[in-house]
Formats: C-alpha cells, sequence, structure tokens
C-alpha cells in the first residue's frame, strides 16, 4: 500500500491533470455495468408485461432507450478516457527519466564507481518507462472492478445471497495462485541484477561506434553474440518455465469459478420458472457475468498492482539512494590566486569496501604559482590524488590544505569552480567547438574572444581555423554535419576547455598524451607563459612534459619516493633516473 501511495504522489507531480481525469472516468465507467443491469431487468418485464398482459408499451420503450443512453454514454466515456490515459502515457516515461538524471546528479563519483548504483541505476531505469502507468492503470482497474461489484452487487441483493457470496469468493484461489507466481517473478528478477548489467554491457560493445573497430578488428563479434544469446536465453527460459506453471495452476484454479457461474445461472433459471418473472432473470444473467468479471477483474488487476509495485521499488530504492555528503563543506570562498599554495600533509586513501591502501602517508607541496609534476608507474595512485584534491573522494587519512585551509573549509561549488582540468578519461562532446571549449566556462560560451583564447593557448588554434564553421562546427559523429577530430586535436581541444575557465588551480592529468612532440612543447610554452600565476599539478608518463615542472614528486606504491627538481633527481639516481634513462633509451 505504502509503494502504491507513494506511486501514485508521484504521478500526480507529474501530470495532475490526466491522473485526476482518468480517474474520474473510469469510476464514471465502473458505474456502467449497474445501470446495464437495472434497465436490462426493466426491459424485459416491461416487454414480457406487454407482449403476455397488453400492458402499455411506453416502458420498455423507456427502460431500452435508456439502456441505448448508457451505451452511447460508454462509448464516449471510453473515448476520453483512452485519449487522457495516451497522454499520460506518453508523458510519464519521459518525465520519470528526467527524476532519475536529477537524482543521478546528486550522486557522489564513489557511488557511480560502485557496481551496486549501477545495479539500481538500470533497474530504476528499466522500471521507470512503464511501470507507474501500469500502477495507476491497475490501481483504477481495481477501483473500477470494486465500484462495479457494489453497484451490480446492490441491484442485485434482492435475489440470493449465498449464490452471490459463492461467486464472490469463486476467484480467490486463482488470485492466491497469481500472488505467488508475481512475487517468484519478482524474486528472480532481482536475482539477474548482474546478467542484466553484463547484458547492458554486451549490448554497448556490439552497439556503439568507439567500440566498433577494436571488436570487428579481433573478431570479437561472434564471441559477445553468443554470450548475449547465452544470456538471454537464460532469462527467457526462468521465464517460460515460470509463465507455464502460471497458466496451469490458474487454468486448474479457475474452474472453480466457471463451476460457480454455471451453478448460479441454473439456480436463477430454476427461480425464473417457479416465479414466472423474467426480467429478473434477464437481470440476473446479466448482473451474474458482470459481477462475476468485475471479481475476476478486482483481483486480477489488485496481483498486477501488486506486481507492479514490488517492481516500482526499484525506482525508489535508487531514488532514496543517499546523497552525496560531500557537498555539505564549509563557506570560504577560494581567493582569485592562491597565496601559499596545495599541501598534502600525510594523506591516506583507500576505495570504500576496499582495505588496501592506495595512497599511503602522502606529503608533499605545491607552492603558488609553480607547477609541480607526479610522476610514477601505472597505478601508483596519482590519478587518485587528483579525484581528493578535486573532491570526488575525502581522504581517509590525513589533509589536503589550501592556502593553509582544509579542503573541506571552502564551498565545494567554488572549489571547483576554481579549478581548470584535464582529465585521463577526458570528454569528447558531441557538440559543437563553441561548446566543448566554453563547457569550461558556462557564462563565457557566447564570448567567441574568450573562447578564441583559450584554443590559441592550448595549441588548438590550427584545429578551429580547419573547421568551415570555426566555433560554431559541430564535432564528433553523432549528429548531423559533424567533423570528427584525431585524438590529439580532441585533447587540443579539451586543455583549451581547462583553460578557459581561467582558474588559480589547474590539474593536468596526461594533457598531452596525445598530442605529437613539437605541439606538446609548443602547448607547456605556451601555459607557463599565459598562466604564470596559476598553481598546476601536472601528471604526465613523457619526461618531456614532466621536464617543464618545477618541481618533481615521484609516487610508487601510494607513497612519495623522491621529489626534487629534475637535475636533482637524475643525480640522485633513484627511480626517477632509471625511468627517464629507459624512456630516452629508446630515442636512441
Ligand atoms: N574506483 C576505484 N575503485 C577501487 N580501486 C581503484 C579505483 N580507481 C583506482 N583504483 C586503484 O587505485 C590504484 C591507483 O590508481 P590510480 O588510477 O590512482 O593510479 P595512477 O597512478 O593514476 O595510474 P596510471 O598511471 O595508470 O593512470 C590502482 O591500484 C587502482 O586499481
Amino acid at each position: 500500500m505504502r509503494l502504491a501511495a507513494r506511486s501514485l504522489r508521484l504521478l500526480w507531480r507529474t501530470s495532475p491533470r490526466q491522473v485526476v481525469s482518468v480517474s474520474v472516468l473510469s469510476t464514471a465507467s465502473a458505474l456502467l455495468p449497474a445501470v446495464q443491469v437495472y434497465f436490462t431487468a426493466r426491459m424485459v418485464q416491461a416487454v414480457a408485461d406487454a407482449a403476455g398482459r397488453g400492458a402499455p408499451a411506453a416502458p420498455a420503450l423507456t427502460a431500452g432507450g435508456c439502456l441505448a443512453g448508457a451505451a452511447v454514454a460508454g462509448h464516449f466515456l471510453a473515448v476520453l478516457h483512452d485519449h487522457q490515459q495516451a497522454l499520460l502515457r506518453s508523458r510519464l516515461p519521459d518525465a520519470l527519466g528526467l527524476t532519475i538524471m536529477e537524482k543521478s546528479a546528486r550522486l557522489s563519483l564513489g557511488q557511480f564507481e560502485d557496481p551496486d548504483t549501477y545495479d539500481r541505476l538500470q533497474r530504476a531505469t528499466r522500471e521507470s518507462a512503464f511501470r507507474p502507468f501500469q500502477v495507476l492503470t491497475h490501481l483504477i482497474a481495481t477501483g473500477s472492478a470494486a465500484v462495479s461489484f457494489l453497484a451490480v452487487g446492490a441491484v442485485l441483493l434482492g435475489t440470493s445471497v449465498p449464490v452471490a457470496v459463492a461467486i464472490c469468493l469463486a476467484p480467490v484461489p486463482a488470485a492466491l495462485v497469481n500472488l505467488h507466481f508475481s512475487r517468484r517473478t519478482h524474486a528472480v528478477e532481482r536475482a539477474r541484477a548482474d546478467g542484466r548489467r553484463r547484458l547492458t554491457y554486451l549490448e554497448h560493445l556490439l552497439t556503439n561506434d568507439q567500440t566498433y573497430k577494436e571488436t570487428r578488428l579481433f573478431g570479437l563479434v561472434p564471441l559477445l553474440l553468443g554470450r548475449s544469446r547465452t544470456l538471454v536465453e537464460g532469462f527467457h527460459a526462468d521465464d517460460r518455465r515460470i509463465e507455464h506453471r502460471r497458466a496451469v495452476f490458474s487454468a486448474l484454479f479457475g474452474l472453480l469459478s466457471a463451476g460457480t457461474l454455471v451453478a448460479a445461472i441454473l439456480l436463477a433459471v430454476r427461480s425464473a420458472l417457479s416465479t414466472g418473472q423474467v426480467g429478473v432473470l434477464a437481470g440476473y444473467i446479466a448482473g451474474v457475468t458482470l459481477i462475476q468479471a468485475s471479481v475476476r477483474s478486482l483481483f486480477a488487476s489488485g496481483v498486477h498492482l501488486y506486481e507492479n509495485c514490488l517492481f516500482l521499488g526499484h525506482l525508489f530504492e535508487f531514488l532514496d539512494m543517499e546523497e552525496q555528503p560531500a557537498t555539505a563543506g564549509g563557506m570560504l570562498p577560494v581567493p582569485p590566486l592562491l597565496a601559499r599554495g596545495i599541501e598534502f600533509r600525510d594523506v591516506r586513501f583507500s576505495y570504500p569496501g576496499d582495505e588496501r591502501p592506495v595512497l599511503d602517508g602522502v606529503s608533499f607541496t605545491v607552492p603558488a604559482g609553480s607547477c609541480v609534476a607526479l610522476v610514477g608507474r601505472n597505478g601508483s595512485g596519482k590519478s587518485t590524488l587528483l579525484k581528493l584534491l578535486t573532491r570526488f573522494y575525502e581522504p581517509t587519512g590525513g589533509s589536503i590544505l589550501l592556502d593553509g585551509r582544509p579542503l573541506a573549509d571552502y564551498h565545494l561549488e567554488d572549489l571547483r569552480e576554481n579549478i581548470g582540468m584535464v582529465f585521463q578519461d577526458y570528454q569528447q562532446y558531441e557538440a559543437p567547438v563553441r561548446e566543448n571549449i566554453g563547457f569550461g566556462r558556462v557564462s563565457a560560451l557566447d564570448d567567441d574572444r574568450l573562447l578564441w583564447q583559450a584554443a590559441v593557448t592550448a595549441g588548438a588554434r590550427e584545429v578551429l581555423a580547419g573547421l568551415p564553421r570555426g566555433l560554431d562546427a559541430q564535432l564528433g559523429r553523432w549528429f548531423a554535419g559533424g567533423h570528427q577530430l584525431s585524438g590529439g586535436q580532441w585533447q587540443k581541444v579539451a586543455l583549451a576547455r581547462a583553460v578557459v575557465r581561467r582558474a588559480p588551480v589547474m590539474i593536468l592529468d596526461e594533457p598531452t598524451a596525445a598530442i605529437d612532440a613539437a605541439a606538446e612543447a609548443e602547448v607547456f610554452d605556451v601555459l607557463r607563459r599565459v598562466h604564470t600565476r596559476a598553481t598546476s599539478l601536472l601528471v604526465a608518463h613523457r619526461f618531456s612534459a614532466v621536464r617543464t615542472a618545477d618541481h618533481i614528486v615521484v609516487l610508487d606504491g601510494g607513497r612519495v619516493l623522491e621529489q626534487g627538481a629534475h637535475e636533482e633527481l637524475m643525480a640522485a639516481g633513484g627511480l626517477y633516473a632509471s625511468l627517464f634513462d629507459l624512456q630516452a633509451a629508446g630515442y636512441h
């Protein structure tokens, strides 16, 4: 009931007008069977009286007219009902899709990196497309069936109470069978969350332009299709088993109601034969059929309502997920220029649900206005450190200080607004160049001069110059007229996006990995000249990039192994020197 009430609230918020009209129209339609029974009995009796005893024909015609009127009203009510229902059906999935997007926007990166969130998100997305609408439909069907049942029951009350009771109880066993199988279906669907996720991933691999080349070149398509088929067939085999058993049990128990119906009709015929009241018999036959139908519909829609509410629980489970706690921070604004810089003080970190320390007492300083490079083997914790600096995660120990104050003292949104960042896995927005750069500073989306400046600083001048519509050229292949850039060109655009922010803190995670060596040197040169006052943290594997930094910190296994200027580290002959020599040897 709680779920049904919550579903109704959800529907109400989406389209209050349609919810009211569909409910009113359904209730009105539900009263029609009682009207039908009443006037059928009146009409048949009046016809019998007119034919047998010469009574006037007018009452028969009036009752017939009312019956016809009820039929016409029923027709219009059905048309209106279908119209309102169609409006609701077309509106609901999109509105709920938006609700899911809004909720997703409030979740943390930690939640997004957790497979459990994906299970919930996927179930919520799947269910939101049609379940709330079905909840409403079945709720209305249940209500309408109850109204019909009571109304027809009231008309029939004068006939036979025991038969009416028997008719009402007959469908109960079949309904219980259905209830049992609804629970089974729900349990099975819940247990296959992992399989569903795998199937979605396989679908992504097989239907995505970015995965096309690898999957075709490595000949993975038959393998991936085979795996998808196995999963789908497994799901269908389970569903088939449940549905077969549901059908067999429903058929067996349904016989009970059919038997009762036959018995009730025989009773009615016998009683009419003894009293001669054919009108009552006609009303009785119509009523028995209608009451049987409404009781069956009451239980069937009740069971469906229950089933849909269970599934809709998935949507609520997602909507109820705890929201990003990190938004709770201090109110301190970030200064337009750092005075002291950034200090990592004994920073420790493990990912949620994983005991292993990824950062184990990291301490170093990025003095204001300087550029510090983070170097280390794959998996040494460089990107994780950046996730902490941007407060996508909180350190499990130690602290990060910005101008001497813990990060948590700053307003989270303000902190992020004051960081210009190029991510290792930066986005390639299927949007015009203007937005690909301007998303770094939404207020500058229409400021062509600023966007061009950022493009020039990031070495993307030629990229733009080569596009027919300049800033307004669409990028990517998803939408009409799009231009596909090369990997390096995309990266320059991503760099421009970070530059346009004009932030006091710049974080560059492999910002030039895809850019050719000549362009890389130029990019760093311009960056240093333009961003003389920004405090920067640079992660790079290429030593040509690392050498441009003022200070270098070498991470290994989540600890600072060594740090200093390039020459100092080379002289020390440690990991840095050996990695540098290894890379230099590659060029000889
Ligand atoms: N979301 C995550 N959940 C659990 N463990 C993670 C997650 N992201 C990274 N790790 C683990 O944390 C460790 C450090 O990863 P990180 O990405 O910080 O390394 P990195 O130094 O940036 O590596 P690379 O040079 O390959 O980019 C790795 O062992 C990785 O498996």
